[in-house]
């Protein structure tokens, strides 16, 4: 087996009124995160980044932001054709690692959850993933709490 890295980045911006869902698991704030899908910015991140190990182009390839069925879609649909498209190809994930940026909500909290949910959409041991959060130091637009980044990196073993 050959080992890729795959690296992934996505945002998307606070909204009233929206959930704000992060890596499949509901993060209670008093915003959400704006999006044609559910805005789960770390599972798009994650998505992209299996994708770019595969080489098989990024999640708005697959999933185009123009299509009314994405809309609201939970995107744990995304992850699992992202897995699919690993199995497809004979491979299998090694690892991940995910890293959500934002000053607030407190992200550590929720991480046990958000492995658990990852692991369990990719099909693979918890062990395998790994998800974190990091500030920006109040910089920027994630320091003015306008949006929250997410960055990914995965090891894909395929033929
Ligand atoms: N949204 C966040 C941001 C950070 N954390 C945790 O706090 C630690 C310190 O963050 P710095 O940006 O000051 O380095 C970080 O290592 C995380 O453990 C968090 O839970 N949620
Ligand atoms: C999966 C999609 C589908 O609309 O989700 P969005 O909520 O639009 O999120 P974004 O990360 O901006 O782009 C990916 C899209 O393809």
């Amino acid at each position: 087996m050959i080992p890729r890295i795959g690296t992934g980045f996505d945002v998307h911006a606070m909204a009233e009124g929206r959930k704000m869902i992060i890596c499949g698991i509901e993060v209670p704030h008093e915003k959400g995160l704006a999006g044609h899908s559910d805005a789960d910015v770390g599972i798009h991140a994650l998505c992209d980044a299996i994708y770019g190990a595969l080489a098989e182009g990024d999640i708005g390839r697959h999933f185009p932001p123009s299509e009314e069925n994405w809309k609201d879609a939970d995107s744990a649909r995304f992850l699992r054709h992202a897995a699919e498209r690993i199995a497809a190809r004979g491979g299998q994930l090694a690892n991940a690692d995910i890293t959500i940026i934002c000053e607030r909500p407190k992200i550590t909290p929720h991480a046990p959850a958000m492995r658990a949910r990852l692991a369990e959409l990719l099909g693979v041991d918890v062990g395998l993933i790994s998800v974190k959060a990091t500030t920006t130091e109040k910089l920027g637009f994630t320091g003015r709490g306008e949006g929250i980044a997410a960055q990914a990196a995965v090891i894909v073993l395929v033929p």
